[in-house]
């Protein structure tokens, strides 16, 4: 879809801020681009728009160069988003989003419209935010009007500029939260610039590293993570990318343990036998549904004089996440619970249990994967106990 094919641009004062850089974003990815200050991303970006023109080589969209396109037809057809908005600041919110669609010759009634139903989009009721002027907004509801308003003339590719940098950390977290939903719905080519790894790696499907004018890395967040492809990049994503890979990296049904499960109502009796005969310790205790419960240890099952239904001696659990979360949500759960093990769930249907040891493992084999291309699950690893 965007396509750089060795491109470089040297400022007139001599600066080389891109060097032969070649690299594609596919249709519907999602690519951030992150480096420090003053490394050649924003150079990228505005090349693609043409606000920028390179010296040598070229961007091509869809397989035409963008050198030939017209500039004001190029730009329409690709969303642009700056670092606090960049809204007209003498127009309303409502006039401000509906700018595209009416340079795109909609009529004023119809833009509007449209406009509205962006602001709603984007998290913004048009009756309450609509009439007002970007003065009267926070930084957050500025950034979701420049988001709302680079979507309006429905471009198949955005341009984001470090678009929720001016923003305090709570609020980018929702808003790379809401943006990431939204772009899960509308899956535009989008080139996102930032400085902040962890929003890149959080929001990218492929990240681009950059050292200076050029791209040290370019692959997913967790290969990134995993391993880095230079000590620049290694020192970049930082020491403790093994901790910021447990965000990237879900819970597979292959990385647990499956524990013997009971029922609230089975017979203590027979259920004592059958975890002896397992030599199980423990076993996890579901409801009537298949859901869980809880646990129950053996040894309260085989006490003398242990009667009744299994339910009557096992304890409540509530520690669980969905099969798919990232490893990091179910550490945090373990830790909140104060919990050895949690349990992983397909919708209402317990599928086994995740233990640090396992979680150590999930990660170990994730990293093998991606350096071996091995898919995660076919991974053997060696491990003490
Ligand atoms: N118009 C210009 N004339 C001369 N040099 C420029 C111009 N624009 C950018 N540069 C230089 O080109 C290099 C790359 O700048 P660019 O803005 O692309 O970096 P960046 O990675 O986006 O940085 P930041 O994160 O600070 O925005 C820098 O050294 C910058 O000073």
């Amino acid at each position: 879809m965007i396509r750089f094919e060795n491109v470089s641009k040297r400022y007139p004062d001599g600066t080389t801020a891109v060097d032969a850089l070649s690299f594609e974003v596919r249709a519907g990815e999602l690519v951030t681009l992150v480096g420090p200050s003053g490394c050649g991303k924003t150079t990228t970006m505005r090349m693609v728009n043409r606000l920028v023109e390179p010296t040598s080589g070229s961007v091509l969209l869809d397989g035409r160069d963008v050198a030939e396109a017209d500039a004001v037809a190029l730009r329409r057809r690709i969303g642009y988003v700056v670092q606090q908005g960049g809204l007209f600041p003498h127009r309303s919110v409502l006039d401000n989003t509906a700018a595209v669609p009416l340079l795109l010759g909609r009529p004023r009634a119809a833009a509007r419209a449209r406009a509205a139903e962006l602001l709603e989009l984007v998290g913004l009721d048009p009756a309450v935010f609509g009439p007002r002027y970007p003065d009267q907004l926070s930084g957050g509801q500025r950034q979701r009007v420049g988001v709302a308003r680079a979507l309006a003339g429905d471009p198949p590719v955005l341009l984001m500029d470090e678009p929720f940098g001016a923003v305090d950390p709570v609020v980018r977290d929702r808003l790379q939260r809401e943006f990431l939903d939204l772009q899960g719905r509308l899956r535009k080519t989008v080139l996102f610039v930032t400085h902040d790894i962890e929003e890149a790696v959080r929001l990218g499907d492929r990240i681009a590293v950059y050292g200076e004018g050029r791209i040290e890395q370019y692959d997913t967040p967790a290969a990134v993570l995993g391993a880095p492809a230079t000590p620049w990049v290694a020192q970049f994503v930082g020491a403790d990318r093994g901790l910021k890979r447990l965000a990237v990296t879900p819970v597979l049904p292959g990385d647990l343990e499956e524990p013997p499960t009971l029922r609230l109502d089975d017979p203590v009796g027979a259920a004592a036998a059958d975890l002896a005969a397992r030599g199980a310790r423990w076993a996890v205790v579901l409801d009537r549904a298949g859901g869980l419960h809880g646990w129950v240890p053996a040894e309260a099952l085989s006490a003398p004089g242990a009667q009744g239904t299994v339910g009557g001696h096992a304890r409540r659990m509530a520690a669980w996440v969905p099969v798919g979360a990232p490893l990091k949500e179910a550490f945090g759960t373990m830790l909140r619970h104060d919990a050895g093990w949690i349990a992983v769930t397909d919708g209402d249907r317990f599928l086994g249990v995740l233990t640090p040891t396992r979680l150590h493992m999930a990660l170990r084999r994730s990293v093998e994967a991606d350096s071996s291309g091995v898919p995660r699950e076919d991974v053997r690893i060696e491990s003490v106990g």
